[in-house]
């Protein structure tokens, strides 16, 4: 298994905002995180990341405990995909992508071609090689979110790390970059993403993390964890799980509030 968390308790200082969360993700997984807002996500990330400590538990990738990982290994390893980023300086979308190598760097050493050739690549990997050499200031929410995707495929990660990737989306915007995250995971890259819709678990998801107050509510298939009763546990919401088909007969689930007014 790529990523196993095992157990793990922690928080800021002030008692733990994380209490006994265990899951797990391999290579082709898409991982979603869902659960109402300060339910720890967001926490879950900063650990995983190495920038929190585990005060309990264990985190580990290819079954090494991720505090035994040097900081460049680790960012060989995850790569973290903000909502946001706006970079001061107005760099091309060619820039902002190397910048994704620069664990492969040493310190003084300036990008070469074949990290420019990696570039290329992660952009066309995302279908975005036609934005290489606009400003990064210059693009749309959408565009950004796929800038930073081919980054952190040209850092090398293994595993992605995203949070509330299709908030601030459009529409066509929001399928375009669920498109992009199956395409990734049938590549073999590991996502974890954080969401506030119960329905993206079924629609890109593998798997799903459901969490309250820091602990687990459930973890397994969409289809195993995602229920009304569980909804309605976790939100205190009347909801209701419905499957249909579109008009190519695949299987699509809707997660409905119910009028009970
Ligand atoms: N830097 C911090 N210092 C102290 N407490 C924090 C800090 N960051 C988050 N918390 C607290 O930890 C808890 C979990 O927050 P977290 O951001 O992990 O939740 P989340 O599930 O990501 O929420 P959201 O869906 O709103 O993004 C909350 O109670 C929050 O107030």
């Amino acid at each position: 298994m790529l990523l196993t968390i095992e157990n793990v308790f922690g928080g800021y200082g002030n008692g733990d905002v994380l209490k006994g969360i265990s899951c797990n993700a391999d290579y082709g997984d898409v991982l979603c995180l869902l659960g109402p807002n300060g339910c720890g996500k967001t926490t879950l990330f900063r650990m995983m990341l190495g920038t929190l400590p585990v005060t309990d538990g264990k985190i580990a990738i290819d079954g090494k405990n991720i505090h035994d990982f040097t900081t460049k290994a680790l960012a060989n390893m995850i790569a973290y995909i903000p909502q946001y980023h706006s970079p001061v300086f107005a760099y091309t979308v060619l820039d902002v992508v190397i910048m994704g190598r620069a664990s492969h760097f040493s310190a003084f050493e300036t990008p070469k071609e074949p990290d420019r050739e990696a570039a290329f690549s992660a952009l066309e990997k995302v279908n975005a090689l036609h934005l290489a050499n606009k400003k990064y200031t210059s693009l749309s929410g959408g565009q950004r979110q796929l800038v930073l995707i081919a980054r952190a495929i040209c850092q090398s990660a293994k595993i992605f790390i995203m949070d509330e990737p299709a908030a601030n989306l459009d529409y066509a915007n929001h399928q375009l970059l669920m498109n992009v995250i199956s395409g990734l995971a049938r590549q073999g890259y590991c996502i974890i993403m954080s969401t506030h819709s119960p329905e993206h678990p079924f629609s890109v998801g593998t798997k799903v993390l459901l969490m309250k107050t820091g602990k687990v509510v459930g973890f397994g298939t969409p289809k195993e964890v995602i229920t009304s009763e569980t909804l309605q546990s976790v939100y205190d919401i009347e909801m209701d799980v419905i499957t249909a088909h579109d008009r190519y007969g695949c299987e699509r689930t809707i997660c409905l509030p119910v009028n009970n007014s």
